[in-house]
């Protein structure tokens, strides 16, 4: 119903009907019909009728106990049959693609009234129109598929490919030429790693931490071993298909024999002519279960070979249940006498560690900026909620202990943001040679702070949110699902141990000989 066919009545009208099969109530100026709905309720109907509700303004009872998309439902909206005579809506819907006021809900660059030394104006309209996409088309679709494990629809998946977030979400680079990106907000040659890091921002932010793989991890780590090393034959055949979300590829790498150690890996390559022949596992791979290829990581005479792998009968992929949604497409493979071309050989035989190294820092990165971005989230939930919940006879933020666990979570994300951005910048002015040699050390740290800081955050947050926390729906949804997945950040990509041992070893390397104290 449009807001001009709304009846205006006052709330003495609306105290009339307060029984059962006569029942109206006050949402923020909103007059609602719940005569037939109460005994449909998911609450029940009792509530409805306490005395506070029934015919009542019941605006805070309601925001006490749903958020507030529970009211954008089509469902639920139609229920509105007016709206109070003199009275305005103050607490407003969310509006795709706008800032939160929320202090520290967005990072300092899009707050207002601060400075930033590393965006321009063509990342500000770049970050409006990515989330406006994001939260548009991508949300509900996210939330939908984190429900019931199913991968994002083709439909979107070519969407992204279409506005070109798929071949971005690879960072800068010679892929990006000739692309119309986010339909034409931005160029190939603005394109920078601080416009990738709000395309990884904008889509981690909606609580489905399994859709946040399913987004096509994938291709981020399993694609750049094709553009870098294989022969433009192979180039021009896979990567079009890819980038545009027609085809799905997938790196294999770890196997049950094998995950951060990477040089336990069984999975063999024997030479037959112009073909390798692939037998073995692989294990935890993203986005697996749907890949049309995957590049794998074989044993091989003369020490590890990567190659491009086509699937086909001779490989079999099972979804793996994991403790987050099965939208991420997470495998376990099996290749069975898989008959490769050699001409799909990524970079020289026996030289797969160097072409795995070589994008493990990319990985890493993309992987804590996303994971940095849901703890953003995670902190404006609490600062809400705090702020909304009344308990006591007083807002939860009156508790000092509340206090106390909001200052750490803010300042966790903010710490991180900065060291995050400073890392970018110089990803920004690095080749990637002297990235790789000066970076490494620093984003591992700084992966190893944010995993740790985000299971921090997400003791803290359920703490503040209490049992709401515990369900998969209703007002701590999205603290639920990131209590249940933080852990994941600490394993993907090295787990938490391995890349802060990593950090140091990279720092010692480079101590001076001479150093004393
Ligand atoms: C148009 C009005 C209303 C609609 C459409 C509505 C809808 C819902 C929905 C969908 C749920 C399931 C949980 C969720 O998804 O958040 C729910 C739960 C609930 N509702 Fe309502 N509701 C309305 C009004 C009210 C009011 C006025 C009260 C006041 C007491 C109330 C009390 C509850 C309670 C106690 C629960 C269970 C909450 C929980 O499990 O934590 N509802 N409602």
């Amino acid at each position: 119903m449009s807001n001009k066919a709304l009846k205006e009545y006052t709330l003495e009208e609306v105290s009339k009907h307060n029984n059962e099969g006569d029942l109206w109530i006050v949402i923020d100026s909103k007059v609602y019909d719940i005569s037939r709905f109460a005994n449909l309720h998911p609450g029940g109907p009792t509530v409805l009728f306490a005395s506070g509700v029934a015919g009542k303004d019941a605006t805070d009872a309601f925001f006490g106990l749903h958020r507030h998309e529970v009211l954008l439902r089509p469902q639920y909206k139609r229920l509105q049959i007016g709206t109070v005579s003199g009275q305005e809506e103050v607490i407003k819907p969310p509006v795709p693609g706008q800032l939160s006021m929320v202090p520290y809900a967005e990072p300092t660059w899009l707050t207002k009234g601060y400075y930033t030394p590393y965006y321009n104006d063509n990342h500000r309209r770049f970050q409006t129109a990515v989330r406006e996409f994001m939260e548009t088309v991508v949300k509900p679709e996210s939330i939908r598929c984190e429900e019931n494990g199913k991968r994002i629809s083709q439909e979107v998946f070519e969407q992204l490919g279409d506005l070109g977030i798929i071949a971005m979400r690879l960072g800068p680079g010679k892929h990006l030429e000739g692309r119309t990106l986010m339909g034409g907000v931005t160029k190939p040659e603005e394109f920078d790693h601080f416009h990738e890091l709000i395309v990884n921002v904008e889509l981690a932010r909606f609580g489905t931490r399994g859709v946040i793989d399913g987004l096509l991890a994938g291709c981020v780590i399993g694609l750049p071993p094709v553009l870098n090393y294989g022969s433009p034959e192979l180039r021009a055949k896979i990567v079009p298909d890819v980038l545009s979300g027609k085809k799905f590829i997938a790196l294999a790498i770890t196997e049950a024999f094998a995950g951060s150690d990477v040089s336990g890996l069984q999975t063999t390559a024997v030479r037959d002519g112009d073909y390798w022949v692939v037998t073995g596992t692989k294990k935890w791979i993203t986005n697996g279960t749907w890949a049309d290829y995957f590049t794998t990581v074989c044993q091989t005479e003369g020490g590890y070979t990567v190659m491009l792998i086509e699937r086909c009968d001779e490989i079999s992929t099972k979804p793996i249940k994991t403790s987050y949604s099965s939208a991420a497409g997470t495998s376990y493979i099996v290749f069975n006498k898989v008959r490769v071309p050699v001409a799909n050989t990524l970079g020289k035989v026996g030289a797969g560690m160097s072409v795995i190294l070589s994008n493990f820092n990319h990985e890493r990165w993309m992987i804590l900026t996303t994971g940095l971005a849901a703890q953003r989230v995670v902190v404006e939930e609490c600062l809400k909620w705090a702020n909304q919940r009344i308990v006591f006879g007083k807002p939860l933020h009156a508790q000092p202990v509340m206090r106390a666990k909001l200052a750490q979570m803010i300042s966790r994300v903010e710490a991180s943001q900065n060291w995050l951005e400073s890392i970018t910048y110089q990803m920004n002015h690095m080749s990637y040679d002297e990235m790789s040699s000066k970076l490494a050390g620093p984003i591992a740290l700084l992966k190893q702070f944010i995993s740790l800081t985000g299971r921090q955050i997400a003791t803290d947050a359920s703490q503040v949110f209490g049992g709401r926390s515990l369900t998969v729906t209703g007002m701590g949804n999205i603290i639920e699902n990131f209590h249940r997945t933080a852990g994941f950040d600490a394993t993907l990509g090295g787990t938490e141990d391995i890349l802060g041992d990593l950090g140091v070893r990279q720092a010692m390397k480079k101590m001076p000989q001479n150093a004393r104290l």
